[in-house]
């Protein structure tokens, strides 16, 4: 569970939200919602810690563990999908239990047919599918989504989208998105934070 409580944050004379408090449930979908500019990007990184809060608190259990998933997909395109998406596995585990969990994860991300491939060769929602196994190759408890299908075209986004459903529900991650998208916002949203 995340709580954040009476958070305030400016950047200069720019004030992006004052006091704002809110609960995210466990294994739950909430959408950040806003105008652009209004502060989505700034808060996801203030609940992962890349940016702290002028004013308010931000509690989460200590072994809450994150992934972020960009706007630009940020992958290291001189690496192979499979490369990317064990990269940045912190934990000390088995090679075949690595082997496991990357076949398990990129079957259910279908990135299964590229794993070999440089990303550089992908098409964007290839690449979103690799970033999507790269952000859940840790089972994380909590997933931040950064508009990650505003580059993808209406069919790929439905497609993502019905992806970015299955996945919460199997791997049962509380996923935190950023969208200025009302249909992504309908689709996905159980809790809203309107900013
Ligand atoms: N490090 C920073 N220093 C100064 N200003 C910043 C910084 N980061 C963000 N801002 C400003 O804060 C405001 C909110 O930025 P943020 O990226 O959080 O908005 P957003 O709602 O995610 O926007 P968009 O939908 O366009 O991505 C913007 O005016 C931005 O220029």
């Amino acid at each position: 569970m995340i709580r954040i409580s009476n958070i305030t944050k400016s950047f200069g004379d720019n004030l992006l939200f004052k006091n704002l408090s809110f609960e995210f449930n466990e294994n739950s979908r909430i959408v950040i919602q806003g105008k652009s500019g209004s502060g989505k990007t700034t808060l996801l990184k203030i609940l992962c810690g890349l940016e702290s809060a002028d004013n308010g608190t931000v509690e989460k259990d200590e072994k809450c563990k994150l992934s972020y998933v960009f706007q630009q997909d940020c992958l290291f395109d001189h690496l192979t999908a499979f490369q990317n998406i064990v990269f940045g596995i912190s934990e000390t585990i088995s090679k075949e239990e690595l082997w496991n969990r990357v076949k398990r994860i990129s079957i259910d991300t279908c990135c299964q047919e590229f794993l070999n491939q440089k990303t550089s060769t992908l098409s964007g929602g290839q690449r979103q599918r690799v970033s999507l196994a790269r952000a859940l190759i840790q089972f994380p408890d909590v997933v931040l989504m950064d508009e990650p299908l505003s580059h993808l075209d209406k069919e790929l986004k439905r497609k993502m989208m019905d992806s970015i459903l299955f996945l919460q529900e199997k791997y049962k991650f509380t996923l935190i998105y950023v969208t200025h998208d009302d249909w992504e916002a309908k689709q996905l949203g159980q809790q809203f934070i309107q900013l």
